[in-house]
C-alpha cells in the first residue's frame, strides 16, 4: 500500500495502480509530496490527468466500487449553463460555443428550449440556434421541450432528441412550469407518445431530487413515484436533478436506491448543481451504485430561474478530470474543453467556476503546445 497526490494529512488509502503515475511527471513519489499540489499542476505540463488514454488506473479497487469503463458526458452549458443569463446572448455565440464543446469530443450537447419565450427569454433563439447547427456531426442535440406546443417547434426545426422536466417537488413545478407534477405528467404522456411517433427519444429530467428551493427536503418516494411515471411513458433516460446543489452522499444515496427500484439503473443520469461543493462526490457514488451518464455545464455555468441562490451546474472540467483521474473514458479532450470554456467566460465576463480551470490556466498554453 502507499499514498499519493495529497499531503500526509489528506492520505488516501490508495494502491500504487491507483497513483497518479509519478514517473510520468519525471518526479519520485517523495518529490511529489514534498511539492504543494498547485505548483505541481502549474511546473508539470504533461500532468497525466488532463489526458484520458495516458492514466493507468485501476478502477476495480474495492475502496472505488465497479466504477464504469466509459462515462457519457451529458454537456448542457449552452442550455442550463445560459438561460439564467440576464444579458441576451448573441445566437452566434451559443453557436461557437456548441461547435467548440463538440470538437472537445463531448458527444451530447444540450443545445437550447422550446420553452416560452415569456418564462425564459435567454432561449428565445432557439430554432435559429438549431438551425445554425444543422452542418455540425459528431454529438447529439437534445432541447427541452415543456409541452406539444414545444415539442411541434422542436420538431419543424429539425430536431432529433427531445426532454420533458418534471419535479418532484409540487412548489417547484408550479414556479417552473406553472402546473402541479401530476398536470406535467399528463403533459409529458402526450410529448413522449407523439415524439415516439416520430422515432424522436425522450429524456426525462426530475428537479429536486434531494431539497427544494420552497419545501426543503424532498422524500426519496416522490423521486421514485415520478422517475416510474416518466419511465413507464416511454422516457428513454431519467436524469436526476439536484437543483439547488444541496445534496450529499448521505442523501443522495437513498435517493438513487428508491430511484434504481422502480427504473433500470441503465437508464439513469445524475444532474448536479455545485452550490455547497458536494457536486463530484455526489457523482462519485451516484458512478459507485451504477450509473454512467453524467450532466455536467462548462465552466461551471447555470442555475435555475426558478430556483433563487443555486449556483451553477458541476464544471464540466472538474467532472473530467476527476474521470481521467479514476482511469474511466468520457471521450473528452481536456484542454480543448478549456478553451470552449474560456470562450463562452470572455463573452460572459465572468471568471470560471471550474476548480480545475483555475489550477490548469497557467500550463494552458504549455499544454497547448503539446
Ligand atoms: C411550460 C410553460 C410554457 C407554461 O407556461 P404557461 O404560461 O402556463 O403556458 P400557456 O400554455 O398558458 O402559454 C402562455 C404563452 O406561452 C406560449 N407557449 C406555451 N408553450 C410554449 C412553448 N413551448 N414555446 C413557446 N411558447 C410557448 C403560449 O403560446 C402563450 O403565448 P401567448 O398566447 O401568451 O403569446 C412555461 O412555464 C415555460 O415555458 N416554462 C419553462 C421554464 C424553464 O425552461 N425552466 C428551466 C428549465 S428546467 C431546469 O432548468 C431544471 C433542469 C432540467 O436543468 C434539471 C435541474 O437542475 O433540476
Amino acid at each position: 500500500m502507499s499514498t499519493c497526490l495529497y499531503s500526509k494529512s489528506q492520505e488516501y488509502d490508495l494502491t500504487d495502480e491507483t497513483c497518479i503515475d509519478s514517473g510520468k511527471l519525471g518526479h519520485s513519489k517523495s518529490q511529489i509530496h514534498q511539492q504543494p499540489v498547485v505548483s505541481r499542476f502549474m511546473s508539470n505540463c504533461h500532468y497525466s490527468t488532463l489526458y484520458s488514454d495516458s492514466v493507468t488506473t485501476n478502477t476495480q479497487h474495492k475502496l472505488l466500487g465497479n466504477m464504469p469503463i466509459y462515462v457519457k458526458i451529458v454537456e448542457v452549458g449552452p442550455r442550463d449553463g445560459l438561460q439564467n443569463e440576464k444579458d441576451i446572448v448573441p445566437t452566434s455565440v451559443k453557436v461557437e460555443l456548441i461547435k467548440m464543446l463538440v470538437d472537445s469530443g463531448l458527444q451530447v450537447v444540450e443545445a437550447t428550449s422550446f420553452v416560452s419565450p415569456k418564462w425564459v427569454p435567454q432561449l428565445a433563439d432557439a430554432k435559429d440556434v438549431i438551425g445554425a447547427i444543422k452542418s455540425v456531426s459528431g454529438a447529439r442535440f437534445p432541447v427541452l421541450t415543456p409541452n406539444l406546443k414545444g415539442l411541434e417547434m422542436a420538431l419543424e426545426a429539425g430536431v432529433k432528441e427531445v426532454a420533458v422536466f418534471a419535479a418532484a417537488s409540487e412548489s417547484f413545478s408550479k414556479s417552473n412550469i406553472n402546473c402541479s407534477v401530476n398536470e406535467s405528467l399528463a403533459r409529458y404522456r402526450d410529448v413522449t407518445s407523439v415524439a415516439r411517433k416520430h422515432s424522436i427519444p425522450v429524456r426525462g429530467y426530475i428537479s429536486c431530487v434531494v431539497g427544494c428551493p420552497m419545501e426543503g427536503n424532498v422524500h426519496p418516494s416522490k423521486v421514485a413515484y415520478v422517475a416510474d411515471e416518466l419511465c413507464k411513458m416511454g422516457c428513454d433516460e431519467i436524469s436526476l436533478g439536484d437543483t439547488i446543489g444541496v445534496g450529499t452522499p448521505g442523501t443522495v444515496i437513498p435517493m438513487i436506491e428508491a430511484v434504481k427500484n422502480v427504473v433500470p439503473i441503465e437508464k439513469l443520469a445524475v444532474h448536479f448543481h455545485d452550490t455547497y461543493g458536494q457536486a463530484l462526490s455526489n457523482i462519485l457514488v451516484s458512478l459507485q451504485m451504477g450509473i454512467s451518464v453524467v450532466d455536467s455545464s462548462v465552466s461551471g455555468l447555470g442555475g435555475c430561474p426558478y430556483a433563487k441562490g443555486a449556483t451553477g451546474n458541476v464544471a464540466t472540467e472538474d467532472v473530467v478530470y476527476m474521470l481521467n483521474g479514476l482511469g474511466v473514458k468520457t471521450n473528452v479532450n481536456l484542454k480543448k474543453l478549456m478553451l470552449a470554456a474560456d470562450y463562452i467566460r470572455k463573452h460572459l465576463g465572468r471568471p470560471t467556476e471550474s476548480k480545475v480551470a483555475k489550477a490548469l490556466s497557467k500550463t494552458l498554453f504549455c499544454a497547448s503546445k503539446l
